[in-house]
């Protein structure tokens, strides 16, 4: 079945169709927002199929990360637990580090210590322990903080903001740039729940399509947005006065820096704030274009980094099976779950096509599958997720776009339908070891199977075992002796 091309043009293919274009959020922001149908650009519903198929792939890929994110943060409900320490570099060595482990620590006004237990938290993340205390300490330090998605960031800076504004000035105090009209939307969300007994603090999203009259002045404390709209709202239209912002917080600055334009007009922003307010950047990750970026948004910066728990293989049996086309496969497929008791498993495959055609197949036999693609809004592939992560279905069968960056820590068995491969073709050797690695906190047994259909799909597992130096043995799918054995 694979063509040499297949590579490439299934990647462009799916990342076109995964882009953040093709998403839509329904809900509206209410209460505290004064939004008015709110339609940013960057949510693109009205874009037609050949408008966005004839994307460039890079800018969807780029547009990817935004999706992904939002994804992570509907299915997550609650944090990324990590063994980790955070590494601190502050911006005068001498002076003491503090880190608490307690809310009741950080001496927070009781409206919003109560806000932060009804919210179920009941101590600090590991890296809210050290940002926590930097953030709220007087006078204002700036911050610049990396930690993967879900270890509680967006809490911090939050509960940060909602300290620092004063409610009894109705004006904007508080401004928070985020890439997305979408993930402005989560924020928005966590400051209301945050703020519940606090309603003298107000919220309002400024974000394309959430229009205000000429000449009108804010009321609200807090202003998140997106940082075109942000912009305008202080410098074209002057709803805000920049010169009154005491903290400016810039979320997900990696994905932010993937949008053009979106750099720049940050920086813009930031250059109008008084020299006293404090700035706050966040990231999952901190390569050197994010880092280049943190640097010209916050000054005199304290720096935390949490690293990512590495994942290994070293728990993991891998297999490779032989076949000769896709059918083949499938019956292979069939005589592994015909011999062993799979619990919950994977597959991974190429193609939405192909992924539609598997999980079709693997419910005529029975089995109770769950499909995530391409063409599904991101509130509808959070909703599958939920559901396997339930137990509610036994097989996910997904297309590594769709599945990129998301957890199911439970699944034992993995199966690679097709090998992961990058646009050119080659091994794409980070996204096996995501798929089938395991961190050293859930160092349980897994086993990964590897299904091999072509001269090229074998080179490519050939080229996996030797960049971890790992053997991949055979496995015969018509001895059920054989693969019994693999089970145990
Ligand atoms: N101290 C805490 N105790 C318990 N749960 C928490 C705590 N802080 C945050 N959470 C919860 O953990 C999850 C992840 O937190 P949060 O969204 O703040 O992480 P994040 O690092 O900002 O991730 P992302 O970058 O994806 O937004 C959320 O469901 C949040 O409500």
């Amino acid at each position: 079945m694979a063509s040499e091309s297949w590579a490439q043009a299934v990647d462009e293919q799916e990342a076109a169709a995964e882009s953040i274009n093709s998403l839509q959020i329904k809900e509206k922001p209410e209460e505290n927002g004064t939004v008015s149908n709110a339609t940013d650009s960057s949510s693109g519903a009205a874009k037609s199929e050949a408008e966005r198929e004839a994307k460039p792939a890079d800018d969807d890929d780029k547009e990817d990360k935004a999706a992904q994110s939002l994804l992570n943060k509907l299915i997550r409900n609650n944090l990324v637990n990590t063994t980790n320490q955070v590494e601190v570099l502050q911006k005068d060595p001498n002076s003491p580090l503090y880190s608490v482990k307690s809310f009741e620590e950080l001496r927070l006004k009781p409206q919003l210590l109560q806000g932060v237990y009804a919210m179920g938290f009941n101590r600090p993340s590991k890296i809210q322990e050290t940002a926590l205390p930097m953030m709220l300490a007087e006078p204002p330090q700036n911050l610049i903080a990396q930690s993967q998605s879900g270890t509680g960031k967006t809490a911090a800076f939050v509960l940060a903001m909602l300290s620092h504004v004063d409610p009894n000035n109705k004006y904007p105090q508080c401004l928070c740039v985020s890439p997305t009209y979408e993930l402005a939307l989560q924020t928005g969300k966590v400051i209301e729940q945050m703020g519940k007994y606090y309603p003298e603090v107000k919220l309002v999203y400024a974000i394309r399509g959430n229009k205000l009259e000429r000449g009108s002045k804010l009321q609200e404390q807090i202003v998140i947005g997106t940082p075109g709209t942000m912009l305008d709202w202080c410098n074209k239209f002057r709803f805000i006065d920049p010169k009154k912002i005491r903290v400016f917080v810039l979320d997900e600055a990696d994905v932010m820096i993937a949008t053009q334009g979106h750099q720049d007009q940050s920086i813009r922003i930031q250059r109008m704030l008084p020299k006293n307010c404090q700035m706050l950047l966040f990231s999952a990750t901190f390569e050197e274009s994010v880092w280049n970026f943190a640097q010209r948004i916050v000054p005199e910066p304290n720096i935390i980094k949490l690293k990512r728990e590495e994942e290994t293989l070293d728990t993991i049996k891998q297999y490779f099976v032989l076949c000769n086309s896709r059918e083949e496969k499938f019956q292979a497929l069939c005589n592994i779950y015909g011999a062993i008791t799979i619990a919950q498993a994977m597959i991974f495959c190429h193609t939405r096509k192909t992924a539609g055609w598997l999980a079709g197949e693997l419910s005529r036999e029975g089995h109770q599958v769950a499909l995530l693609s391409g063409e599904m809004q991101v509130e509808q592939r959070a909703a599958v997720i939920d559901r396997f992560r339930d137990g509610k279905e036994k097989v996910l069968v997904t297309t590594n776009v769709c599945a990129r960056g998301i957890d199911v820590e439970q699944v034992s068995v993995v199966i690679n339908f097709d090998l992961p491969v990058d646009k050119d073709g080659n091994p794409d050797n980070e996204t096996y070891l995501h798929r089938i690695g395991r961190t050293g906190r859930f160092g349980k047994r897994g086993l990964a199977i590897n299904m091999v259909d072509s001269k090229m799909s074998m080179n490519i597992l050939n080229r996996i075992q030797e960049h971890f130096n790992k053997k991949i043995e055979r496995l015969d799918t018509d001895d059920l002796d054989e693969i019994e054995k693999i089970a145990n």
